[in-house]
């Protein structure tokens, strides 16, 4: 059984427990983003762009108390928490600027006749969130969704049920109608049932490569459009002509935001063996000069990590590492105090075929590797299961655009760190998953494209 629960990372106690929703519970609300549907697409894509805009208003004149809300949640320090609501500010406001236009019909040039496609929408959908960005991670979905016209049930991580409630109150509060946007407090075995609907069209994850393959199983027996954001193990590559000052500091950020704990920071740092030592000497030092502590503290570059659990997989993949071959240049341990703080950490000479090499590490852990040149990079830089971003810092643009086109990822940075944004795509390939969230190819997945043709 799945515990919903907000429990305070930084200090461990329980804050506060929430009901996990009955089977009745679940089936009324399936049902009522099926009959909400019906009535929601309807509705001109202007009246739902504007209640999208009333959502974008309400994080921004909300923003100190959402983000206090995952701080307590999931350890996230202010400045970050307080980044990632304007993020979800920028996000339902794109969409509501947007939605008409990226949803306008399409013409098509036919020998004879006429013929256009029209973008409507497929239902209602299932969206399971996780905990790491907890406001961001449902924006990214729901605000081109129900802009197109598709209804959602929402499944967020059990660690975040306060920010779920606060989100499911935001979209009432702006004038969405009942069963437009419901959110669940649903288990695993629920989750199951829900994509077995034939009320669902349709499955948005993000979260873990297991939740990823278990949940793709189910819709892929149950044939339904899905969309997975999942892991990765994105390159930092570092050429020999790169400004060394700029390329730590990108680094340092890439690795170590959100404490380590987004999908696309950069964990493997891939640097010539130029200017590998020079390198590693200033990344070091600034990784070793971060000041780790209470969330709510000024200056700290991160908290706890999510949870115990959390604390305790990282230090043990660190572990494994140093066991198996790899040497560890700072950090590695818990810090010695209440709550799930882990130091920040680099590590080298990761030996392939081990954990850390294959394997997502999910905390403040830097990988660093020595290459002889260019294209021993990039062969390294696509020797992992996961595709989704990648950076490249060098001074030589005709060198980026190569590598850039070499990658087998989703996404490619170059001369600064991964940063999302509201208007740019956002997904990857291999283990990453599948699909694309923002900018207009966000909105351009849960969609039927209509033909509609005259003779
Ligand atoms: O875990 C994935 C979160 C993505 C964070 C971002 O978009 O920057």
């Amino acid at each position: 059984m799945i515990d919903y629960a907000v429990t305070d990372p930084a200090t461990g106690l329980v804050v506060k427990r929430y009901e996990t929703a009955t089977d009745e519970q679940i089936a009324t609300a399936v049902a009522s983003v099926g009959q909400a549907y019906r009535q929601w697409r309807l509705v001109p894509i202007a009246e739902r762009a504007a209640m999208l805009r009333k959502v974008a208003d309400r994080y921004a004149s909300d923003r100190e108390r959402l983000a206090e809300i995952i701080i307590r949640e999931m350890g996230k320090t202010t400045a970050e928490a307080l980044g990632e609501v304007d993020l979800c500010v920028s996000i339902y406001a794109f969409y509501a600027d947007n939605a008409e236009a990226f949803a306008a019909d399409k013409p098509i040039d036919v020998a004879s006749g006429s013929a256009y496609v029209r973008s409507e929408p497929i239902g209602a959908l299932l969206g399971i969130m996780p905990w790491n960005y907890p406001y961001y991670q449902v924006a990214r979905f729901a605000a081109p969704n129900l802009a197109l016209g598709n209804t959602m049930l929402l499944k967020h991580a059990p660690s975040c049920p306060e920010s779920a409630e606060a989100i499911a109150e935001i979209f009432a509060d702006a004038g969405f109608p009942e069963g437009v946007y419901v959110n669940i407090f649903a288990t695993n075995e629920q989750v199951e049932t829900i994509i077995e609907s034939p009320v669902i069209q349709g499955v948005s994850l993000t979260g873990s490569e297991r939740a990823g393959r278990a949940v793709g199983a189910i819709a892929g027996r149950e044939m339904k459009k899905l969309v997975l954001e999942l892991g990765g193990s994105d390159p930092f590559i570092v050429l020999d002509d790169a400004d060394l000052d700029a390329a730590i500091a990108g680094a340092v950020a890439g690795r170590m935001g959100n404490a380590g704990q987004a999908c696309n920071n950069s964990k493997r740092i891939i640097v010539l063996d130029a200017i590998y030592d020079r390198f590693v000497e200033g990344f070091v030092a600034q990784v070793q000069a971060l000041k780790v502590g209470e969330p709510r503290e000024g200056g700290v570059a991160f908290g706890p990590l999510s949870s115990e659990a959390a604390a305790a997989q990282v230090v043990g993949q660190v572990e494994d590492a140093v066991a198996n071959g790899a040497t560890l240049l700072t950090g590695g341990g818990r810090i010695d105090r209440p709550g799930a703080y882990v130091e920040p950490t680099v590590i080298a000479d990761v030996q392939p075929g081990t954990r850390a090499y294959t394997e997502e590490i999910f905390g403040p852990v830097a990988a660093v590797y020595r290459v002889a040149d260019q294209d021993a990079a990039i062969r390294l830089a696509n020797d992992s299961p996961y595709g989704l971003g990648s950076v490249i810092f060098t001074s030589d643009d005709a060198r980026a655009q190569a590598v850039a086109e070499q990658l087998e990822v989703g996404m490619v940075a170059i001369n600064a760190p991964s940063q999302t944004q509201a208007d740019l795509p956002f997904g990857g390939v291999k283990s990453s998953g599948m699909g694309r969230e923002l900018g207009e190819y966000g909105m351009a997945e849960f969609v039927n494209r209509k033909l509609i043709r005259r003779a």
